[in-house]
């Protein structure tokens, strides 16, 4: 039986993971009282009994929590982004890095919910050679408010009349560091997140200009390399055509959902293409993820426990 220990529990990626580890026989959960979540000592027991440590912590707590750990054996799988370009650190998306390097790895960091979509559009074109590594690509996102953990669902559910919400308005949002490193693009995309008054949810978008991108292949090309590179994956689906009524949907209320959508719509002229990835900001963005790895650093089928 490995023993887990989440530090941030109490959080909405914490319960989320929780939630998808329950009933299952493989792990049994290392829990803190309620006093005692945010006791250094209690969460450096905890670290040093543990097989495995999930942290769903802000940054600054989980560069703390890393240093609690100093001296255990355990294996840690971050949530935040306070590692996710770091040296010795694994980058937490086993379809893009390699399943091996996920189940081999101490340390691993999982991706930002937004960097998900985007990376698994961009890392495979980029590899492949079909789109430059040196444009500068433009990323449109929307989440769910639940994204942004406690402080924002807070915020929404207590005014209902936010319809719409951009920010990052300043260039500097925390995934585009990631989004460049594990894409192998030269620049730094140029990255434009909203919220919207759903729970969960997320829709990424990349434009592309193919006409006017040196090198670049066609959008049959495109959508031929993305659905082959993830042809072993039971969690990233590419789907082909054009969905029902023409449109994609975020339902309010919708449940948890583990799985990752990739779409790639052109223009009739094979001109101009919109990369498109659906997930749930909670499932394949952050909770999903981390039971993911989980699974795969535990010797363990990759999707038990998921919502897919
Ligand atoms: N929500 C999402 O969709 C995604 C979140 N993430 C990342 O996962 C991490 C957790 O996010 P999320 O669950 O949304 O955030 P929440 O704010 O919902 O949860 C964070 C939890 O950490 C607890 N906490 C804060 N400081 C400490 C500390 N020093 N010691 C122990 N516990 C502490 C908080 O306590 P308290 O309850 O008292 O506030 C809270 O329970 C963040 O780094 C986030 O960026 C990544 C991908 C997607
Ligand atoms: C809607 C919303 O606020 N989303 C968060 C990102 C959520 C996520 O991916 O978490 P990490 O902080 O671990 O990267 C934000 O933009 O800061």
């Amino acid at each position: 039986m490995n023993k887990v220990f989440i530090d941030g529990a109490a959080g909405t990626t914490g319960l989320e993971i929780a939630d998808r580890l329950a009933g299952r026989r493989e792990f049994s959960l290392i829990t803190l009282d309620d006093d005692q979540r945010k006791d250094a000592r209690a969460r450096r027991d905890a670290f040093h009994a543990a097989d495995f440590a999930i942290l769903c912590l802000p940054d600054d707590a989980a560069r703390q929590a890393v240093s609690l750990a100093d001296g255990s054996a355990v294996r840690i799988i971050d949530a935040s982004s306070a590692h996710r370009i770091s040296p010795g650190w694994t980058f937490g998306f086993p379809e893009v890095v390699g399943r091996d390097a996920v189940a081999d790895a101490h340390r691993v960091s999982n991706p930002g919910c937004y960097s998900t979509g985007f990376i698994a559009l961009v890392a495979p074109l980029v590899r492949a050679g079909l789109i430059p590594a040196d444009w500068s690509y433009t990323c449109n996102a929307v989440s769910g408010y639940s994204g942004g953990g406690k402080a924002l669902i807070e915020r929404f559910e207590g005014d209902p009349g936010i319809a719409y919400r951009a920010y990052a308005l300043g260039l500097g949002h925390k995934h585009v560091p990631e989004m460049q490193v594990r894409s192998g693009l030269s620049h730094a995309p140029l990255f434009s997140p909203a919220v919207i008054p759903a729970h969960r949810g997320m829709v990424v978008e990349v434009p592309l200009p193919l006409a006017a991108m040196p090198g670049a292949g066609s959008p049959d090309d495109l959508a031929g390399a993305l659905t082959e590179f993830y042809s072993g994956s039971p969690v990233v689906k590419v789907v082909r055509g054009m969905p029902a009524d023409g449109e994609l949907l975020i339902r309010e209320g919708a449940a948890p959902a583990d799985g990752l959508e990739l779409h790639v719509f052109a223009s009739e002229d094979g001109s101009q293409v919109r990369l498109v990835a659906v997930l749930d900001n909670l499932g394949k963005g952050a909770s999903g993820a981390a039971v993911q790895n989980l699974n795969l650093m535990a010797g363990l089928p990759e999707t038990a426990g998921l919502r897919l």
